[in-house]
């Protein structure tokens, strides 16, 4: 990074995301606290935001990682294995408030509702029960899903109150997610050799594949936080893309990885694993709605 140039902050796009909240978020807070200035740039995708940073187009990327009702983004957790050299810097929680916005008079006239699968997933019971008839469809991002909504009154879009605002669309309900605690935590990820931003980190997160058929592989790897009194915050599998019943196993771990039990953890964790990659030590912010300023 040229020290001269503001930090490019690369966010699932186009603007009014929830990644560009959690974004915005972080360049204030850059602003005001470290006097650093940044750009926020948006990128299609997910994958496209992290390989961002990867061929060093931008500085740092924020991604959704996990969501309070939906569970984890598979999306961010497969590039996070599949590219290098990229570190966790910050994790920030989020509180999400879904809006459905459309042009249509009313809700019995929408006939198809886009958004991003998460989003879609945060108001499944909202949907069945107000709109049981409209096809559902998967976009890059809720406001993504915006795009083509005035020339198409039979559609909504599930999106955030200030996406709304932004593209003057109007807000046919609001607060429609089913769970009102809707929280999703965000990664701030840059390369290996950037800077530490001054958080004491807390937590760790790395993925591990297990050697394959050998009987109790994964009970070994999670044997070593149990006996060292290590707590784990998240485990999650997923497939390793090469056959079929093979899985990579990630996890988040209460603990920085340069405190003494997981140093001891993490040279156990070696011996019994087949390939391990650390993403990152960070500490964990949790943003609340009055703080969000843009
Ligand atoms: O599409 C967006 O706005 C995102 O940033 C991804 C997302 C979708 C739903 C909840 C949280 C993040």
């Amino acid at each position: 990074m040229n020290k001269c140039e503001p930090l490019a902050i690369a966010y699932l796009g186009p603007p009014g995301t929830y990644s560009e909240q959690a974004a915005s978020f972080y360049l204030n807070w850059l602003k005001s606290n470290q006097e650093i200035e940044a750009t926020l740039s948006p990128y299609p995708t997910i994958a496209k935001s992290l390989q961002a940073i990867a061929t060093e187009q931008a500085d740092i990327a924020v991604v959704p990682v996990e969501n309070s009702i939906e569970g984890s983004v598979s999306m961010t957790m497969d590039s996070l294995w599949q590219l290098e050299s990229l570190r966790i810097k910050l994790a920030l929680v989020l509180p999400i408030n879904h809006a459905l916005i459309s042009c249509a008079d009313s809700l019995d006239n929408i006939e198809t509702v886009y958004s991003h699968p998460q989003a879609l997933a945060q108001c499944q019971g909202w949907l069945a029960k107000f709109l049981p008839n409209a096809n559902l469809i998967a976009r890059n991002s809720t406001t993504e899903a915006l795009e083509g909504l005035p020339q198409a009154p039979e559609t909504a879009a599930i999106s955030s109150q200030r996406a709304a605002q932004l593209y003057n669309l109007p807000i046919l309900a609001s607060a429609i997610n089913d769970y009102p605690e809707n929280c999703t935590r965000f990664w701030l990820v840059a390369k290996e050799s950037t800077e530490n931003n001054g958080f004491n980190p807390t937590h760790t997160s790395l993925a591990f594949s297990v050697p394959a058929n050998v009987p109790g592989a994964l009970v070994k790897a999670l044997e070593v936080f149990a006996h060292l009194g290590i707590n784990l915050s998240r485990i999650e599998s997923r497939p390793t893309k090469r056959s079929l019943g093979e899985y990579l196993f990630f996890l988040d771990i209460e603990a920085a990885v340069t405190s003494p039990l997981m140093v001891s953890a993490l040279a156990e964790l070696n011996s019994c694993t087949e390939v391990l990659k650390i993403f990152g030590s960070y500490s964990v912010l949790t943003v609340n709605s009055e703080s969000k300023k843009f």
